[in-house]
């Protein structure tokens, strides 16, 4: 399998240069050059597998013989063995058509580390293999960043930086950033907002001499490895309905910000999952769903919700999209993502926004209906949402209406977003994980956001 880049002009890389590339070099991202087909024999197969040895199987397609299998087995025993649940992901049923994937078992409480704890052990591995430095470089919104930390702090031959909007991310999500010590980490909190902290990062990334010189690497979905990893559990809970007694397609409903959950769900169907309909659930922040449902791509107002890892404009991972969109021509995807830099819009006419809209359902959330669905679902199922699931779970009651059975993927525990649980006067008991952060002292700098700014920071602390 080798990787090439949206915009072409990326020579096919293996899957360890792909990693290390993150940003393609071309400002394009990495996607396989072919999508591995999955038989039904193998999916069924597959049904019987726990959720380490599936990852093992899927991430098996997609490096070929580049880690040896042995190894490979480690990192992804290693990467799962440090979240709490048996199952990984589990999935709940709470009716007939309302299952929640939970995705918030591992060590932060947010589906990031699904990805980021197998990502920080492959860095890891990679650093030991070739003893080469890594200097990761992230933007976050709150559980990327924490993740990410979580996933390397304290690993030989790595460095951590993580720009954050500054004042805009939960209390518990600032905490489990800047309360690590370790001298491998260093927070940056931006004045600004989440699009700044990742239009920053893909400049840098995109200075490819900078870059080059100073060994940087991306955990962040522009990094291919995050998608791969993220396809695992859409296959995962597919199986575990079925084995609920549950056949045919299944529906997916993914709260979305920057595009890459649902976007894996994508890939997945693409590999051969019997998904239905892949439901684009949104905040107030909805230029994704006014694109599924006008076909402008167009960022509005920031507005600050109570969904704040999902109060994202400009979606990094839409540009995988319409390269399919197009039939993967790179040609068409350069000409659109130059249009959307000159002038922040791209028009989606025809038969391809028929395509957009057979490929995905979608749905804007209001801040009032998030809480609402937090309630309901509260009183309905004594079921404690967090307000990014209780978006997923506010389109998925639309599907649930026309009698369709979804999955709601539960992308955070409530306990990271209690300041919109408790506008609901509903009480939560902190995980200890999470309540002995409010002892610990922080450490993070605020910094305005210039290029230049941040690249002083880096240079003196790589
Ligand atoms: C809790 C939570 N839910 C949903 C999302 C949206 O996921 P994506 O950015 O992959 O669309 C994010 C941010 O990524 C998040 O942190
Ligand atoms: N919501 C995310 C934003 C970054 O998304 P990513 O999936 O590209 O890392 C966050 O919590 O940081």
């Amino acid at each position: 399998m080798k990787y090439i880049s949206t915009r072409g002009q990326v020579s096919p890389i293996g899957f360890i240069d792909a990693i290390l590339m993150g940003l393609a070099d071309d400002g394009g991202l990495l996607v396989p050059q072919h999508i591995p087909q999955v038989s039904e024999a193998t999916l069924q197969k597959w049904q019987e597998l726990s959720y380490p040895e599936l990852a093992l199987e899927i991430f098996s397609l997609y490096v070929n013989d580049e880690i040896p299998r042995a190894d490979l087995k480690k990192l992804v025993d290693d990467s799962y063995a440090t979240f709490r649940d048996e199952a990984v992901t589990p999935v709940r049923k709470l009716d007939d058509s309302r299952y929640i994937l939970e995705l918030f078992h591992g060590p932060t409480f947010a589906f990031k580390d699904v990805a980021l704890q197998f990502l920080g052990n492959l860095y890891s591995y990679v650093s030991a293999k070739t003893n080469s430095v890594i200097h990761i470089l992230g933007a976050t919104s709150g559980d990327t960043g924490a993740s990410a930390i979580e996933g390397v702090r304290g690993k030989e031959g790595i460095r951590i930086c993580i720009l954050h909007p500054h004042q805009k991310v939960s209390k518990v999500q600032e905490l489990q950033m800047t309360t690590i010590n370790d001298a491998n980490v260093l927070n940056l909190a931006v004045e600004g907002t989440f699009d700044d902290c990742q239009r920053i990062i893909k400049d840098l990334f995109a200075d490819v001499d900078f870059k080059v010189k100073y060994h940087l690497r991306a955990i962040n979905s522009i990094n291919i490895a995050r998608i791969l990893a993220q396809t695992v559990y859409y296959f995962y809970a597919y199986f575990q309905l079925a084995k609920q007694g549950h056949s045919g397609k299944v529906s997916f409903s993914v709260p979305t910000g920057n595009f890459g959950d649902i976007f894996a769900g994508y890939l997945a169907k693409k590999m051969g999952l019997s998904v239905d309909k892949l439901v684009l659930a949104t905040n107030e922040n909805n230029i994704l769903a006014r694109f599924v449902s006008e076909g402008v791509y167009e960022p509005g107002a920031f507005r600050g919700t109570h969904s704040p890892s999902m109060d994202i404009q400009v979606a990094s991972n839409f540009e995988r999209y319409l390269f399919y969109l197009y039939g993967e021509d790179p040609q068409t995807v350069t000409q659109l993502m130059a249009q959307f830099k000159a002038d922040s819009r791209i028009v989606v006419t025809g038969d391809a926004l028929k395509q957009v809209q057979a490929d995905f359902a979608a749905y804007s959330v209001g801040n009032e209906e998030c809480l609402d669905t937090i309630s309901e679902y509260y009183q309905k199922y004594g079921y404690l949402l967090d307000p990014h699931t209780a978006c997923g779970a506010a389109a998925s009651d639309k599907l649930a209406a026309e009698g369709e059975t979804a999955i709601v993927l539960s992308t955070a525990h409530p306990a990271k977003f209690d300041e919109a649980i408790r506008l609901r006067s509903i009480s939560q008991t902190y995980p200890e994980q999470i309540q002995q952060l409010f002892d610990k002292p922080q450490f993070v700098t605020v910094v305005g956001g210039t290029n230049e700014e941040i690249k002083n920071r880096l240079v003196s602390f790589f």
